[in-house]
């Protein structure tokens, strides 16, 4: 981006590169939403999803899916899919059947409508016009097509069509910390720029009928999605002031571990794979991530005076506020263990677990959401994580402003 300006012999003009912003970037409004079609609570899960897709016959899938669905931490979660689609498209759960074409098609409207929904809350909350906004990262994992969603959520939006548009695709349960951590970048190098991430996940692109390998998945994925406004200062009259300053931001990408999580888009959609390991690798690294995000990442003259030192002294990382993404019950479990956290400090995380299972990239957003809300209760200082194939840890270090 640049402005026209004079140049130095004083004729014509000249593109000036735009100035770098002042101060870390910051979310500035937070929004989310999720799809009307389906509130399913868990205990009921099983059954329905059984029923749905004839496969009452599998007595011991059906029972080992309870079993898992009762130890997931989670009480309801929200779907796009309803049962009347169900029983119109009956290649979505009979694998013998092509489902891809019929899936592209419930997304085209599905993913960025969501992420409009979330948008609009977002936006209201900034303050500020939708055609201010000068740059959209869209991340799903749930769509593919071009024009893409990114697309189609701008025109929703009424955005500018100068908006500076990126799509991240297949990221998984990272895109929204990737996308947080891009937005970043992109507000402090363009000083006056605004941000909107957008997040919109719906599990209609993976869904099947029940098997060996999908029962994870079954009970623990939602539809939901979240959107950020993120700008750096100088700030704008009846602009809303910092939520969370983005004050430092890495990924690492653990090596060796590309087996534990993936996704195929094959005829039948997306198949995806959660390998049992990854609670554990998630435990094993995630204290390295932070201590590189905390210590200034790669950049070594990030991590001294502004930052907290939460590796020294007594209080450690008990001293942090904490967003992370509630990839499964036993991952949060891993985590609070690793770092000996006190049992309030991922409240948040467990919280949007229960009330919306995990929503992939999205999640991360009503974790913030949630946090924001207890905004005055928390620490100046907090952590956020996010997680997804590779294996790949996102992770940011935030500010609550006071
Ligand atoms: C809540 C869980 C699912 C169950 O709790 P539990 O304490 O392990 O429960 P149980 O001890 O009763 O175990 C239930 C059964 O499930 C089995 N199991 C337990 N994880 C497994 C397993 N990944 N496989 C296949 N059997 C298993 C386990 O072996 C056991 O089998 P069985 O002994 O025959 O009863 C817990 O295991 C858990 O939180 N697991 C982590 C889930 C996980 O990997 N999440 C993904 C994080 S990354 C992310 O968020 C998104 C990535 C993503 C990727 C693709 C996309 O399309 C979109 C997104």
């Amino acid at each position: 981006m640049g402005s026209c300006g004079t140049n130095s012999n004083g004729h014509g003009t000249a593109v000036v590169p735009r100035p770098h912003a002042q101060g870390p970037a910051a979310m500035l409004g937070i929004g989310t939403a999720n799809p009307t079609g389906v509130l399913m609570p868990q205990d009921v899960f099983p059954d329905t999803l059984f029923r749905l897709t004839n496969s009452d016959h599998l007595t011991h899938l059906k029972q080992k899916l309870t079993r898992i669905c009762g130890n997931a931490g989670i009480d309801k979660r929200h779907f796009h899919l309803t049962e009347e689609a169900l029983a119109a498209h009956p290649e979505l759960f009979d694998p013998e059947l092509l489902s891809l074409d019929t899936r592209v098609d419930m997304t085209v409207d599905a993913v960025p409508k969501l992420a409009q929904c979330a948008a609009a809350k977002a936006i209201a909350e900034w303050g500020r016009p939708a055609t201010e906004i000068t740059h959209l990262v869209f991340t799903t994992y749930s769509a593919c097509g071009a024009p893409s969603a990114d697309l189609r959520l701008a025109t929703l939006l009424g955005l500018r069509p100068t908006v500076s548009r990126t799509m991240l695709s297949l990221h998984g349960c990272y895109g929204g910390g990737r996308a947080l951590g891009l937005a970043k970048e992109l507000a402090e190098n363009n000083r006056g720029a605004r941000v909107l991430v957008a997040c919109s996940e719906t599990t209609l692109v993976c869904f099947g009928a029940p098997d060996g390998g999908n029962l994870v998945g079954h009970a623990i994925f939602g539809d939901g999605a979240g959107a950020v406004i993120v700008g750096a200062g100088p700030f704008l009259e009846g602009e809303q002031r910092p939520i969370f300053e983005m004050v430092h931001a890495t990924q690492t990408t653990v090596p060796k571990t590309e087996h534990a999580l993936g996704m195929q888009v094959s005829g039948g959609g997306i198949d995806f794979h959660l390998s049992i390991q990854v609670p554990t690798l998630i435990g094993h690294n995630v204290q390295g991530c932070l201590i590189h995000a905390f210590c200034g990442g790669d950049d070594d003259d990030i991590g001294g005076a502004h930052l907290p030192s939460p590796l020294s002294g007594n209080g450690k990382w008990n001293d942090l506020f904490w967003a992370v993404h509630p990839g499964g019950r036993l991952i949060l479990d891993n985590i609070d263990k690793v770092l000996k956290l006190e049992p309030e400090k991922l409240a948040a995380s467990r919280r949007v677990l229960r009330e919306y299972g995990n929503m992939s990239g999205a999640t991360i957003v009503f974790v913030l959401d949630e946090l924001r809300r207890r905004r005055s209760l928390l620490p100046e200082w907090g952590a956020m994580l996010a997680f997804g194939p590779g294996v790949t840890i996102e992770t940011m270090v935030l500010r609550c402003p006071r």
